[in-house]
Formats: structure tokens, sequence, C-alpha cells
């Protein structure tokens, strides 16, 4: 038994010519708010994707929630949520029946998918097709599907890109709402200013190595810089891209 929701070890994966994770080591504890900082092509997606037992590593181990993430395992799977981006969205269904799709694949109840699309504010969009949502919208809805069978531990990919700054910071407190109740977060941005108020610790990550991990305070006091942008910067050389 293991305190950490989540211990990756070593873990390596390669794609043709490129390494698009070269060694990579970290834990995340129970109900922690972490976040996987990184320019494009860092190796976030793969890395998360290995941790959530979706893809096979070349070499290392991941463990999640006390159990090895490869092989698949269902019953794992049930206990994690992973946002799916919301061009994932069921084609030609609505708001309401998107969310009763996916409890019924999780065999959750009606009443429980009605809640969920209550707590991200879109019971009043219930009836609209997924592609006649805002950005902010879909995203919310993407959460509720994520969240929809309650699961212990939750994944987001880059929650809030492409929203305008008062949807973000709607999706920030429904972000915070989800950790307070005790769920582990695991995020990855590009948004500095994101992870600075989000996230307990961060780890930021280029070339498919975690350059550094720790909390934003620390890392802005460790480099002697004034933000957590200036850490970025400073670890990567470089401003984070889009
Ligand atoms: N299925 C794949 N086949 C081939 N190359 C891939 C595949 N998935 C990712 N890559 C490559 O591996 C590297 C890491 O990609 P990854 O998506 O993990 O990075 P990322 O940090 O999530 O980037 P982004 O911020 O753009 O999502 C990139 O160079 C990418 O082009």
């Amino acid at each position: 038994m293991t305190d950490d929701a989540i211990t990756a070890e070593g873990l390596r994966k390669r794609y043709g010519e490129t390494q698009a994770v070269d060694g990579v080591t970290f834990e995340v504890r129970h109900g922690e708010f972490y976040g996987i900082l990184g320019p494009n092509g860092a190796g976030k997606t793969t890395t998360l994707e290995i941790v959530e037992g979706l893809r096979e590593p070349d070499e290392g181990t991941a463990r999640l929630l006390g159990e090895p993430s490869w092989p698949r395992n269902p019953a794992l799977l049930r206990r994690i949520g992973v946002q799916l981006q919301a061009s994932a969205f069921f084609e030609r269904l609505s708001a309401r029946e998107q969310i009763h799709t996916f409890a019924s694949l999780y065999g959750v109840p009606a009443a429980r998918a009605d809640a969920m699309l209550e707590t991200v504010g879109l019971t009043d969009k219930g009836g609209t097709r997924e592609n006649k949502l805002s950005g902010g919208q879909a995203q919310r809805l993407s959460i509720a599907c994520a969240l929809v069978h309650d699961p212990e531990l939750v994944f987001l990919d880059e929650p809030t890109t492409g929203l305008d700054p008062q949807a973000r910071r709607n999706l920030w407190d429904l972000l915070r709402a989800i950790n307070s109740e005790g769920r582990t977060v695991v995020l990855t941005t590009h948004y500095m200013d994101e992870a600075e108020v989000l996230c307990d610790r961060v780890a930021v990550m280029d070339d498919g190595r975690i350059l550094r991990v720790g909390t934003p305070a620390q890392l802005i006091e460790e480099l002697g810089v004034r933000s957590l942008e200036d850490v970025f910067l400073q670890l990567t050389g470089r401003e984070y891209r889009e």
C-alpha cells in the first residue's frame, strides 16, 4: 500500500525517431492538485497516457491508486476520470444525451448524470447539440462526462485552452471544487498563471524529461524569479508556445 495516488518510474516512450518520453519519474499524492507544464511536444500527453494505462511504455512502470497501470485494468479505469477533448463527443447528441450516454456506459443512474450537468452549470443547455455549445460550455461538458462515475482521480489535458478569461476563471472554480471534495487532480496546461493559482505542485517538462518539481512558490524562490512564467522561461529557455 502506498500513500501516493500515482508513482511513475523511469518511463520511456519512443515513436520512430522521436523520444517522446525520456526517463520520467514522479509521484502524485492522494488529494493533490498536480500540474505538468511544458511546451508543445514536451511529452506531457504521452506521459499521462502511460500513467492512465492507455499506452504501454517502452520502459519503466507506472502505478495508479496502488495498482499497475499496464496491462490495462478495467477495474482501475472505473476509478479514474479522463477528460476527453470536446471533439471526442458523440456526434449530433445534445449535452444531456452526451452525459447520459457516458453514465450508461459506466452503469451510473441517469439522475447522477443530470446532477453533474447541474454542477457544471449546463442544465439550461441540456437540449443544445454538442456542436452548438460555446468553447467553455463544451469544456465543462467534457469535465462533467469525466466525473459522472465519481472517480477518485481526474486527469485534465489543457482544460482551459481556447477559453476567454471569464470562462477560464469559471472553470478554475469548478476544478478547485472537484479537488476540495478530496479528488486527486492532474492537469496539463500551457498557462503559467493557471498553474500558479491551482496547483499544489508542478513538474516542468521539456524534451521528454522532467526538469524540476516543486510548489510554484518554491520554484519561484529557488530560481530567484518573480513568477512561474519566469521559472518556465529559465528552465526551458523559451516562452511557452501555443
Ligand atoms: N502517436 C504518435 N506517433 C508519433 N509521434 C508522436 C505520437 N504522439 C506524440 N508524438 C510525438 O511525441 C512528442 C511528444 O508528444 P506529446 O503529445 O506527448 O507532447 P505534449 O507535451 O503533450 O505536447 P502538446 O502540448 O502539444 O500536447 C512530440 O514530438 C510528438 O510529435
